[in-house]
């Protein structure tokens, strides 16, 4: 088993290991002393691993109950969130019970809300079965559900008690969503580390064996930058490499294109545009275009500058009238840039070519 420790607001432990589903009860037990447990998941993960966390969780005392929703980024909204809440407290679950997340970034993020803010806060595991959500969205406490409008627009920090990671589940994970999550992993490369983007440019694939590694190594970028800055006031921003314009295209599709495909859009628009204003080197977006495509993702994009502006308008990194960007001058090496709101809108319209 491999432990990467998170020192947060609330420190918690991020535990990788092929096997940990059946002591996900033991486990939670260690860090959750309450005496009630309520597991979210979804309609396509409940079936198939539901059953042996509930079982693993009584084993070790807990009473439980759980909220199932439809799969999917659009069951990440208020009203699942709402019924989540309802079904929590008709389950009679108090401040001292803990929320088990089991599930991809959707399901961690909607019940990291719903544990977030059910009665002020309770505890809350993250157990991801995703790999989007084993390298980035289990890790580092950002919650949220969507609004119409956007991304992640109603959401809250708040940490998890631990994150168990079995990377056995992503054996059931289906292609395309395996490739969302090269999308994250490809991210902290190119922001942060030049050799973990160099091995990743033999793609990966699903039980290859640098995966327990990758993840590891993903999660230990994200614990640096959680710990030096937890609310997103400076470098945290670094995480949002392609997601100014990749939740603009996941807005403009009515959240039909995925989080991954958007972003890995998201990521080689912007290089393009670095490059036409000389920020990156032409053969670094090269590099970046050529790594994206050989895992089957979109360099470019359908929908015309003015509307991913539009939709962008509404990122969280906006000031009044200005907006920060990740740029990169090349791979393992972002930074972040104030632009003033006409300056983004030129900077989008060079992005979409
Ligand atoms: N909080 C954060 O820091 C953060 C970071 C990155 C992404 N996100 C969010 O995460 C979401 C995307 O996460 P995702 O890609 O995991 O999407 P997802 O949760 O929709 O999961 C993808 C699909 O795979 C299925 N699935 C998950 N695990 C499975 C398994 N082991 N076997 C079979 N099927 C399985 C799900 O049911 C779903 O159909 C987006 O909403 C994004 O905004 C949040
Ligand atoms: O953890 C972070 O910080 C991230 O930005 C990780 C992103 O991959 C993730 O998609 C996040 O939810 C985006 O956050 P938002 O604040 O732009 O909604
Ligand atoms: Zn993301």
């Amino acid at each position: 088993m491999s432990i990467v420790h998170i020192e947060a607001s609330r420190p918690y432990d991020v535990l990788i290991d092929e096997c940990t589903l059946d002591e996900v009860g033991e486990l939670t037990r260690r860090v959750s002393g309450g005496d009630a447990a309520f597991v979210v998941s979804d309609t396509h993960v409940a079936p198939l691993y539901l059953d042996r966390v509930t079982e693993s969780l009584l084993e070790a005392g807990y009473r439980t109950s759980s909220f199932v929703f439809e799969a999917g980024e659009a069951s990440k909204t208020l009203q699942t969130y709402a019924a989540c809440q309802s079904a929590m407290a008709e389950a009679g679950l108090t401040r001292s019970s803990v929320v088990v997340a089991l599930g991809g970034g959707v399901v961690g993020d909607l019940a990291g809300f719903a544990a977030a803010t059910y009665m002020r806060g309770c505890s809350c595991i993250q157990v991801p079965t995703s790999l989007l959500s084993c390298v980035d969205s289990s890790v580092g406490g950002k919650t949220a559900v969507d609004l119409p409008e956007g991304k992640n627009l109603v959401g809250a920090f708040f940490q998890p008690d631990a994150v168990l990671i079995d990377t056995s589940l992503l054996e059931t994970l289906p292609h395309h969503f395996f490739t969302d999550g090269c999308a994250e992993v490809l991210k902290y490369g190119a922001i942060a580390d030049e050799d973990l983007f160099s091995l990743l440019e033999k793609p990966l694939v699903a039980r290859d064996s640098r995966l327990k590694e990758v993840i590891r190594r993903c999660v230990e970028i994200k614990r640096d930058i959680v710990q030096e800055d937890e609310f997103e006031q400076g470098r945290r921003q670094l995480l949002n490499f392609g997601h100014t314009l990749g939740h603009a295209i996941e807005r403009c599709s009515n959240f039909e294109i995925t989080h991954g495909y958007a972003v890995a859009c998201g990521m080689a628009l912007v290089a393009r545009a670095c490059s036409i204003r000389g920020l990156c080197g032409e053969s670094s977006a090269d590099r970046l275009f050529t790594v994206l495509r050989s895992y089957g993702f979109s360099c470019e994009t359908d929908f015309d500058s003015s509307s991913l502006y539009q939709a962008a308008l509404l990122d969280k990194k906006r000031k009044g009238d200005s907006i920060s960007v990740v740029l990169v001058r090349g791979m393992g090496k972002a930074f972040c840039k104030s632009l003033d709101l006409e300056e983004f809108r030129r900077f989008v319209a060079d992005a979409c070519g």
